[in-house]
């Protein structure tokens, strides 16, 4: 429900002036989070955005925030889907869904079954499969440096695809597959991040003034045809005609579920296509991008590194490499994940929510239809909340108040309430797996020139290290068996 007043009709939210026809459009600037923070200090929690004929609000207090996406948080479930992620998932997958039966039907396969704890659980050794690869590529690499950013990129789109489509493709056509990905997936990541005229100026749509639609066609395609190969695989695979390793996958799962058609709101070819595509797209960079952050932030602090090998030298020892079972034993390990997604969370400005009718914020008037930006960044660096709030400070998280649940306003790292991130368990496997593997198996060192890492961010559709992060390993063990590929 959303709350009215009676009496006095609610103001509209302050906020810059703009020009006429296209508002505040000329003035933004490139760092979205952080300007948008600016603007919050000069006009407060709520502010208003003229976005050509679009509204924009940002929000950015544990308050006003709490009122979007707790209490009003049905009205606010809906999204405002760009023009450019609509052609990708055709409408079809859970992100740009509106809030109703469709997505609340994909939401319930992803959260419940595809992500639950217990089938991610039977896939750990594929994530253990590919986290061992790299850390023989590191040891192969040692003393010298290596681009470790993309390491952990293709680590972890390794793991997500293995996920999604392990058992389909087997031998090199999986390697072959992941290459093509990496190279389609950033090149519609970079046009998803890119401000659209089309998406301002609606009735302009048609012209493709910047020719996005039609520059992001031709990956999308491309990304298309690979999922639609795997869906044709797994068919003849259950023909009896195809090889598998005998793994479940997450397509076998969503195939099997789709003939099973038992809901009301039944599961098409095109909703597992688009599910396919939100776990890729949305999974990858996002968890990847986490685990550089955070290793940048503690060869940035020797003394919190030298903390996470002790806790880690405790509970695995020096002559045992880490497995999933070891992290919940890590609690240092977690509050350094925490910290890292505090300072650097890589959705700055969650996924855009849109009210479903005329509601008020923070006692200023929202209008039905606009784009909410809920700055976490800004939240999360709020120094009425957090004490000297741009240090690395993993300590802060180790008496337990704050966690990824989205429950306390001053931290939500994954959102909150009806449409938060829907892939919490697999982002924190995968991301405490891999920090605590890599800091377990190699001192880490910047290179001989540089002192400290330059931890500049880069606004996108997920935030980035602007510098990729070179550094170099040394590794830990005495013992190198314990860096061979697979043990
Ligand atoms: C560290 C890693 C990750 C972070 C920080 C993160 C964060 C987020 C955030 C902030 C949102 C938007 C919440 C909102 O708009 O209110 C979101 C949405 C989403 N995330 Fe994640 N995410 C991560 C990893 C993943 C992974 C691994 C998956 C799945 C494989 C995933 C799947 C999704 C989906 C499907 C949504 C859309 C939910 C909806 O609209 O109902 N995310 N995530």
């Amino acid at each position: 429900m959303c709350i009215r007043s009676k009496k006095a009709k609610p103001r509209s939210p302050p906020g810059p002036r703009g020009l006429p026809l296209v508002g505040n459009l000329p003035f933004l600037e490139s760092e979205l989070h952080s300007y948008f923070a600016k603007l919050s200090r000069t006009y407060g929690p709520v502010v208003k955005l003229q976005l050509g004929n679009k509204i924009g609000i940002v929000v950015s207090s544990p308050s006003t925030v709490r009122e979007v996406l707790k209490d009003q948080d049905i009205t606010f479930a809906n999204r405002d889907a760009p023009v450019v992620g609509l052609l990708a998932t055709g409408g079809h997958d859970i992100v740009w869904s509106p809030y109703g039966p469709q997505w609340r039907m994909l939401r319930k396969v992803c959260v419940l079954k595809m992500l639950s704890n217990a089938t991610l659980d039977k896939m750990y050794s594929l994530r253990r499969r590919e986290t061992r690869k790299a850390v023989y590529y590191l040891y192969v690499n040692a003393g010298a440096p290596v681009n470790l950013g993309e390491q952990m990129f293709l680590t972890i789109l390794n793991v997500v695809t293995k996920m999604l489509w392990g058992s389909t493709v087997v031998g090199d056509a999986g390697a072959n597959v992941g290459a093509e990905l990496k190279q389609v997936m950033s090149e519609i990541t970079e046009i998803l991040g890119l401000p659209n005229i089309s998406d301002f100026f609606p009735v302009l749509a048609p012209l493709d003034l910047q020719g996005l639609y039609k520059r992001i066609s031709k990956p999308v395609e491309k990304l298309n045809g690979i999922i639609d190969n795997m869906i044709d695989q797994r068919l003849k695979m259950v023909k009896g005609s195809g090889e598998s390793s005998g793994e479940v996958d997450f397509l076998q799962f969503l195939m099997q579920l789709k003939d099973e058609n038992d809901s009301k709101t039944p599961l098409t070819l095109d909703h597992i296509k688009a599910l396919l595509l939100d776990m890729v797209i949305g999974g990858t960079d996002t968890s990847s991008t986490s685990i550089e952050f955070t290793l940048a932030e503690v060869i940035n602090n020797p003394e919190v590194m030298r903390k996470a090998q002790k806790e880690l030298d405790e509970v695995v020892g020096k002559d045992n490499i880490v497995e999933e079972s070891h992290i919940h034993k890590l609690p240092y390990l977690l509050a350094i994940m925490k910290e890292s997604l505090r300072l650097h969370p890589v959705l700055p400005l969650l996924v855009p929510h849109s009210p479903a009718e005329a509601c008020t914020v923070g006692g200023y008037a929202i209008p039905k239809g606009c784009r909410v930006f809920i700055n976490a960044w800004a939240v999360h660096r709020d120094p009425s909340i957090w004490e000297n709030p741009s240090e690395f400070n993993p300590d802060r998280f180790l008496d337990g108040q704050w966690d990824f649940s989205g429950n306390d306003f001053s931290y939500f790292p994954f959102g909150s309430g009806r449409r938060m991130c829907a892939g919490i368990a697999m982002a924190e496997r995968m991301v405490l797996y891999s920090i605590a593997t890599l800091l377990h198996s190699f001192d880490w060192k910047v290179q001989e020139d540089k002192n400290k890492l330059d931890l500049s961010e880069k606004f996108g559709i997920v935030l980035k290290l602007k510098n990729p992060l070179v550094v170099v390993p040394i590794p830990r063990f005495t013992n190198p068996a314990l860096y061979q590929s697979e043990l």
